[in-house]
């Protein structure tokens, strides 16, 4: 799958057509996780579908689901831009910034430079760079470039090995732990607890994917995260925000 969708994404870069700067200030991605309003930084994600579960919302309006998040005490948005794949688009992204006042994350498969121009007019605050679909020194250039036009970079992976060669080239900052594995879509939460002697001083881990209940919270928060990306379990509430309070066993 995932060597499917970066195929995809080569055809798309050949298509690339410069967006319009929607002017929207850089805000602290980074920052706003390291000092979460809970006990743990919480990325929640506007996904109207994916590969794995087709249409997760019905009835999706972007806008509106960042609002709600950010409702109920979201740290950061995600949100998903790929069209083909996870039915996005790039305004789902400035539409979400605009509605709210959060730092938002650009989820995509960037594999190019002119993606990190592109995600930059559109306004993310950061953005998604997979190991497992980069070369690392690749994933190196497109880590500064963000930083250069003042986003942060969530570098995701799924096992050690890959993270220790990413760390040979650069430390980030937001080092991102996906609980499902791309070949199987099988996931498994405790996967971050693998990676807590990797993670470089003042980095945070994020455990992302395949969290549903306080429980789940609760355990990937035992293995060493510092903040977690929920999408789908959040999404397939009707009420965004309910669906936070209802995760941090703060409602019912
Ligand atoms: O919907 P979930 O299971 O809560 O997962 C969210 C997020 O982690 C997932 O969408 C994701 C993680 N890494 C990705 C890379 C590309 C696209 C999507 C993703």
């Amino acid at each position: 799958m995932l060597s499917q969708i970066l195929d995809h994404k080569k055809t798309e870069i050949l298509a690339y057509q410069k967006p319009e700067d929607q002017k929207l200030p850089k805000r602290p991605f980074y920052q706003a996780l390291k000092n979460p309003k809970r006990t743990i930084g919480l990325i929640s994600e506007v996904k109207k579908a994916s590969p794995s579960k087709g249409i997760i919302k019905d009835l999706f309006s972007p806008e509106i689901h960042a609002k709600q998040y950010e409702l109920g005490g979201a740290d950061c948005l995600s949100v998903l831009t790929d069209s083909k794949f996870f039915k996005g688009e790039n305004s789902y992204l400035s539409l979400a910034k605009r509605e709210t006042s959060l730092p938002v994350l650009r989820k995509d498969f960037i594999v190019d430079h002119i993606q990190i121009e592109e995600s930059d007019l559109i306004g993310a605050d950061a953005i998604l760079l997979i190991g497992e679909a980069l070369d690392p020194s690749l994933l190196a250039e497109l880590y500064h470039h963000a930083k250069e036009r003042g986003m942060d970079a969530l570098v995701e992976v799924h096992s050690v090995q890959i993270l220790e060669r990413i760390l040979k080239e650069i430390s980030p900052e937001l080092i991102g732990v996906n609980n499902r594995d791309l070949t199987t879509f099988q996931t498994d939460i405790r996967r971050a607890g693998e990676f807590t002697g990797y993670i470089p001083d003042g980095s945070l881990l994020v455990s992302e994917s395949g969290i549903h209940t306080k429980a789940d919270l609760d355990a990937v928060k035992e293995f060493g995260a510092h903040a977690v990306l929920v999408g789908e379990s959040l999404m397939r509430h009707q009420d965004q925000e309910q669906a936070i309070r209802i995760l941090f066993g703060e409602a019912e």
